[in-house]
């Protein structure tokens, strides 16, 4: 088992087997065994979720017996009076949009208090940040269903500000809960909402809302806006200083076009009473179907030649070419039906549905390109349900802007499309906060359903809710309890693996374009749909890396997600998921009812890799890192802590105890022999033959650098970037570390926050320190006085000064859970770590390779990994498998 344990179980899909550190294959019962999971955080304390909600922790103090292992830490800064709820409730739909934060944090991690402490990050008594970190959902139903909202209300609780909330503990009924509502409905319905839930709805104007919802997506996210050509889905990145003016076409029973020209500064210009209400109205009646993507749906299969008068119907077949007009292009909707002699039953419903949605979508791409005209606007956003992520609603306005305009003016869809409304009046609340964060503080997670509340639910059950109502994250679903949802999701997994519909038309080059191509698809069914927008995770202590060089121009993925690597890493991801499974099912004692979580999960996880197959671009610009780190937030929404648990505290175990041999060894050789076998040693160690399999090779130029810090000139603070639990960090990163010390450089180690297959955490890694500490005189005296050792085997220290103190050796958190990172989004903790750094090492394949290989920083960075990787290797440098990557990159040469 220790055997492997230098090698990724997943970045490295051709190593088994192959990769061995000799030194920990042989080892046996170890001396140093069992203490680092002796001093393991206990699972409870593991923060569950990457997007953990930061509490306010100034003023935070022991509440107590001191002597306690875990005592209660008192936040009287924090603050319960955070906005939850905002409803838009227009002729067709409600849009729900909530926000919710995890009940257990009754005490912050002490680990990373002190780390705070030290860096100097809880000053005084000034609130750290402006909002309230926790997650933003987004639900809708229809209004004609209003009671079925009313219930998803109540039984989650929202109008009272979520189960955690104070009013909802102690039982007490406020007697004046206002929440903000936009859409005609919050005038219409706002006596219901008094009698039903006993709140009162605060109106907020629906054209503001709709603007301020714009401009917050337009700001804030990065993959919110995108073009959608020829089936052709294209992320569009927004300049935040060249947004304005914009046009703004939402799309709902009825469309409002609103010329926008900064927050808050806008005008609707004009309207148009032929939406969304009109095709789904229209539709109902000519096709008798019984929901709008019954209708859409339909429409698939259409053929509107039968219906719609075309040019070349009235022109003999002919082209009218003089005025650009195709055969095909429609010369007038419905046209067809005057001359027949025909009945409505004669038509077909699928033709009848491809002509109203023809005749409905190009007619609002034309006004809206008037409108764009008349105030020479080039940009057009198009949001309202109307468009609902379909490709052929949005080709044919795309198709229309484009023609009109003869390609000046551009059409751009929003993910959000239909939320616009209910985000701006959540904007609305005074304290949410939400101005002040940055594109680095949100993170969209794509969850199936898992709950969201904070474990379980309070309040009455719902009886049959579950298929009736339309949420956008599923997870009213777990109403009944954990069980019942989970079993209805494991029933539901067939249908969202459904195909999508690609249905684009095909331009015929002169005004016209075809019917859709795709016939016989089944429309995704509208929970599936929802996989689109996922929750959106606030996370106000998530920074930008401060060393990156540029920001702006950084990409983290080393290699695009094209079709084809897509194909490549479904297969991978796919075969490895039967193991995974196995060993997540294991991690939590083998359970039925971990089996059954087993189970969800893969499905959960094949139906997100099913989707993307199909729309590599459904969740905005998706690369390696992000499809990775989905894995893992889905191991987390079924509740899977730590899938590796045991598997990394055996290698731990295992490292550690050959550890005093490897550093006796180490010390015996001179400096130049030491640093290579460290880096050897972090490079998979002993299998490794220098030189022959190097295809990236700096070393003698780090060498250089660093026997250079013997003459006066040492690095000052050097950010270590570890990876995998066992030999990898134990015998390669701690002894490396060790080195850095010895010449009197501060070390930071960087782990994950969260857990990530086998990588080492943040809140294992000290006990990993002190456990190898124990053999080693510089690494405890660093860690003693950095207080690791305290930390980790004691508690926290109480009597340290909120200034930053210089200390030796530390351990920060990356603010990531998954095996890559992605430097725009880091934790709090490592920006202020980074602040007097000089050397950078990047570790791995997830961290140096796959992502951030080409990335810049502003000091020195080396960054190590073997290929563990056959096409990987062939790909980046022509290179092999258990290739090398030594890249020294020195900031005074670049
Ligand atoms: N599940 C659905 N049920 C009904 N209509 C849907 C559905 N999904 C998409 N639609 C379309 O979306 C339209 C409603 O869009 P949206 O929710 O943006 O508008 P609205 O707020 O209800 O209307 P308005 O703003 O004019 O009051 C419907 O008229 C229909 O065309
Ligand atoms: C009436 C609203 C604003 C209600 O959302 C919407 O349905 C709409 O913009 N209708 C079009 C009305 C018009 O301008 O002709
Ligand atoms: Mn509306």
């Amino acid at each position: 088992m220790a055997a492997n344990n230098n090698s990724d179980p997943i970045l490295d899909e051709g190593g088994e087997g192959g990769v061995k550190h000799e030194a920990v294959g042989e080892a046996g019962e170890g001396k140093g065994g069992g203490g680092a999971a002796a001093t393991q955080a206990p699972a409870a304390m593991l923060p569950r979720s990457g997007s953990r909600p930061q509490l306010d922790l100034s003023g935070a103090a022991i509440h107590g017996n001191l002597e306690d292992r875990n005592p209660t830490i008192l936040l009287p800064n924090q603050s319960d009076d955070i906005s939850h709820l905002a409803l838009d409730i227009g002729g067709s739909l409600i849009k729900l949009v909530y926000f919710s934060r995890h009940a257990e944090h009754s005490s912050e991690d002490k680990r990373k208090l002190s780390t705070k402490r030290r860096l100097g990050m809880l000053n005084g008594g000034r609130r750290s940040y402006p909002v309230l970190g926790g997650r933003l959902h987004f639900v809708k139903f229809e209004t004609g269903k209003l009671n079925e909202c009313l219930d998803f209300i109540s039984s989650k609780q929202l109008h009272r500000g979520g189960v955690d909330s104070p009013s909802w503990r102690s039982g007490a009924q406020p007697d004046n809960i206002v929440i903000k509502a936009t859409g005609g409905g919050a005038f219409k319905y706002a006596d219901l909402f008094k009698e039903r839930l006993g709140v009162s709805l605060e109106k907020e104007d629906e054209m503001d809302c709709l603007v301020a919802g714009a401009n917050f997506l337009l700001k804030s996210i990065r993959h919110e806006a995108f073009t959608h050509m020829d089936g052709q889905k294209e992320y569009v990145q927004i300049d935040q200083n060249d947004l304005f003016p914009f046009l703004l076409v939402n799309v709902g029973s009825g469309v409002s076009i609103i010329k926008v020209d900064g927050h808050g500064k806008f005008q609707r210009v004009s309207g148009t009473n032929v939406g969304g209400g009109t095709y789904w109205g229209l539709g109902r009646l000519m096709t008798k179907c019984k929901s709008f993507d019954e209708l859409l749906e339909l429409s698939q299969r259409g053929d509107n030649s039968t219906i719609d008068m075309l040019v070349g119907d009235i022109y003999g077949g002919l082209d009218y070419s003089k005025i650009g007009l195709s055969a095909s292009t429609i010369a007038s909707s419905f046209g067809k039906t005057i001359s027949d002699d025909k009945e409505l039953s004669d038509y077909r419903p699928e033709d009848i549905s491809l002509s109203l949605l023809r005749m409905i979508s190009y007619n609002i791409g034309q006004i809206s390109y008037l409108n764009a005209l008349r105030y020479g606007l080039k940009r057009i956003f198009f949001g309202g349900f109307f468009i609902r992520g379909h490709a052929y609603t949005m080709d044919t306005i795309s198709f229309a802007v484009n023609f009109w305009s003869k390609g000046e003016a551009k059409a751009m869809f929003l993910r959000h499309e239909g939320f616009l409304g209910a985000l701006g009046a959540f904007m609305s609340y005074e304290k949410h906060g939400l101005d002040d964060l940055r594109i680095h503080h949100l993170v969209e997670r794509f969850p199936m359903g898992a709950p969201y509340v904070g474990g379980k639910i309070h309040g009455p059950p719902l009886g049959d809710l579950n298929e009736k109502a339309s949420t956008s994250t599923l997870d009213h679903g777990n109403l009944n309890g954990f069980i019942s949802w989970m079993e209805k999701f494991v029933q539901k997994g067939t249908q969202i693996t459904a195909p999508v519909p690609v249905g684009f038309p095909v331009t015929t080059g002169m005004g016209g374009f075809e019917r859709p191509t795709a016939k016989g698809d089944i429309l995704r069914s509208d929970a599936s749909a929802a996989l689109n927008v996922g929750v959106l995770h606030l996370v106000p202590t998530l920074d930008v890396f401060p060393l990156l060089e540029d920001p702006k121009m950084y990409e983290p993925n080393t290699i695009d997600l094209d079709l084809n690597e897509y194909k490549y890493w479904f297969k991978i991801l796919s075969d490895h998921l039967p193991d995974l499974v196995d060993k997540a099912v294991a991690s939590e004692g083998g359970t039925d009812d971990a089996k059954r979580r087993g189970d969800a999960f893969a499905h959960a996880f094949s139906a997100h890799l099913a989707r993307l197959m199909e729309e590599p671009a459904a969740y905005g610009k998706f690369g390696l890192a992000n499809l990775l780190e989905l894995r893992e937030e889905c191991l987390r929404e079924f509740q899977f802590v730590d899938a590796y648990v045991s598997i990394k505290q055996r290698e731990n175990e295992a490292s550690l105890a050959v550890l005093p041999d490897l550093l006796m060894e180490l010390d015996s050789m001179n400096e130049e022999a030491r640093l290579l076998a460290l880096i050897e040693g972090v490079l998979a160690a002993n299998i490794f033959d220098w030189g022959s399999r190097a295809c990236i090779d700096d070393f003698d130029m780090f060498k250089k650098r660093m026997l250079a810090d013997k003459k006066g000139q040492p690095y000052k603070r050097a950010l270590l970037f570890v990876d995998n639990s066992g030999a990898d960090v134990v015998l390669g990163m701690i002894p490396l570390a060790r080195e850095l010390l010895r010449n009197g450089t501060e070390v930071v180690l960087v782990a994950n926050s969260l857990p990530a297959l086998n990588d080492v955490t943040a809140n294992e890694l000290p006990g990993i320190v002190a456990e190898a500490a124990k053999h080693c005189g510089i690494l405890r005296k660093a860690a003693e006085a950095g207080g690791l050792i305290f930390d980790a085997m004691a508690g926290i220290q109480d009597d340290l000064k909120d200034e930053p103190v210089s200390v030796p050796l530390m351990v920060v958190e990356n603010g990531c859970g998954s095996p890559c990172i992605d430097f725009r989004q880091v934790s709090s903790e490592l920006a202020a770590a980074a602040k007097d750094a000089d050397l950078l090492i990047l570790e791995g394949m997830g961290r140096s390779l796959h992502t951030n290989l080409n990335a810049r920083f502003k000091c020195d960075t080396l960054k190590l990994a073997m290929v563990k990787n056959q096409r990987l290797a062939e790909k980046l440098f022509n290179g092999n498998i258990y290739d090398c990557i030594c890249k020294f990159e020195p900031v005074h040469l670049t």
